[in-house]
């Protein structure tokens, strides 16, 4: 069944090669871009986008979260991932020169600037994960689950393994480094498809792709809003409506085996970090890394009268960092006998400002709750 559906998606990808890209072939790639994106889906989820298959098809591991935020290592088999979860976080994964020592997810927790950060082990993946191969699919899953994925890849081996680990991500609807983009997809009960573009497209959107894709996913009625210039990738992405935007960090493992000039080469990349979880090198820029990417706010209590407390802070999202959502963090029922804050720091206009539950928070601002009399 896989191998039929591998052979539809070769067809499609050869002739999408063949095909020259310009203005009036654009309606036709969209409709073998949409066809592509079904052939995958099915391929990751089964007929219907339902599991099919093994069992734990399309499941991750079963363990649950905790902390204020989770991140996945995930990469190929040997590259240092559980030496690197020991490391970080003092849980001991078992660690060893052959493939697949790891079978399962193994959680620690690391503390870095007051907050808890759930690190998850995983077993190592190989090229096809996506599609069945060994625990690839668990393993993927359970990366969907992440705010934050740490590809490790070992730097003695070759940089197409970057890639390849890019691929299965992919194919599991991951997108790596990217906003959603802000593209509205309203399905109605009459009336056609209505487009609209709020700003100019140069990616290939235009109407009639759009009908194609719709088409294809047999979308009658709908009205689309392009409020960005995006790809059809990314149109078909809203479209197919499951992705997981997920940030990236590459960790280069193993740097103790390599050359200067080597890790010279390497020290080109985006969003990367060189370390060496044997010896420990450079792990303070690896947890700088994490922590700048996890997108995470502290925030200080301060009871009327007293100095802050720094050691404890309470960790916020940056989606959400509000007063309101400080209190929550402290208790639910706080809000109900919330009147207003004072808040010293970055987001106040002068130190301290009065404010509302809808207040903005900036890392590292002093809040001091008051409530009603
Ligand atoms: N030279 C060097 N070896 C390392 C480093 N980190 C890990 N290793 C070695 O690499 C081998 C594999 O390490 P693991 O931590 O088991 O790798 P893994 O990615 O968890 O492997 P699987 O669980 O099998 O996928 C072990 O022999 C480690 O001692 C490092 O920074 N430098
Ligand atoms: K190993
Ligand atoms: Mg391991």
């Amino acid at each position: 069944m896989s191998d039929d559906i591998q052979k539809k998606i070769e067809e499609i990808e050869a002739e999408m090669a063949r095909t020259q890209k310009n203005k009036a072939t654009n309606y036709h790639i969209g409709t073998l871009k949409a066809k592509l994106a079904k052939l995958r889906s099915e391929l990751t989820n089964g007929p219907g986008g339902k599991s099919a298959g093994s069992k734990d098809a399309g499941r991750g591991f079963d363990v649950s979260k905790s902390g204020d935020t989770r991140i996945g290592l995930v990469g190929f088999p040997s590259v240092g991932k559980s030496t690197l979860l020991t490391t970080l976080t003092g849980t001991r994964s078992e660690a060893a020169a052959y493939e697949f020592t790891t079978l399962t997810c193994i959680p620690g927790t690391m503390k870095y600037k007051g907050a808890r950060i759930q690190v998850l082990d995983l077993p190592g993946i190989i090229e096809g994960a996506a599609d069945g191969r060994g625990r690839g699919r668990q393993v993927i899953s359970t990366a969907r689950t992440c705010n934050l994925i740490l590809v490790v890849l070992d730097s003695a081996k070759p940089v197409t393994h970057k890639k390849i680990i890019e691929n299965e991500l992919f194919s599991f609807g991951i997108r790596i480094n990217q906003n959603p983009p802000d593209i509205k997809v309203m399905t109605k009960n009459a009336g056609g498809i209505g487009y609209q573009e709020m700003v100019k497209q140069t990616q290939g959107m235009s109407a009639d792709v759009a009908r194609v894709v719709c088409k294809e996913y047999k979308i009658s009625c709908a009205e689309i809003i392009l409020r960005e210039d995006v790809s059809v990738d990314q149109f078909i992405d809203v479209i197919e409506g499951n992705r997981a935007y997920i940030p990236v960090l590459y960790v280069f493992n193993k740097i103790d085996a390599i050359t200067i000039e080597e890790l010279d080469i390497l020290d080109q990349m985006p969003n990367y970090v060189p370390i060496s979880s044997q010896h420990e090198w450079n792990l303070e820029e690896l947890m700088e890394e994490i922590w700048h990417r996890c997108s995470m706010l502290r925030v200080y209590t301060k009871p009327k009268g007293q100095i802050p407390d720094y050691d404890e802070p309470v960790i916020l999202h940056a989606e959400n960092p509000t007063i309101e959502e400080f209190c929550n963090r402290l208790h639910k029922s706080i809000i109900d006998s919330f009147s207003h804050a004072w808040v010293w720091g970055r987001s106040a206009k002068h130190q301290p400002q009065r404010c509302g539950k809808d207040h903005v928070l900036a890392d590292e601002d002093i809040v001091q709750i008051c409530k009603k009399v």
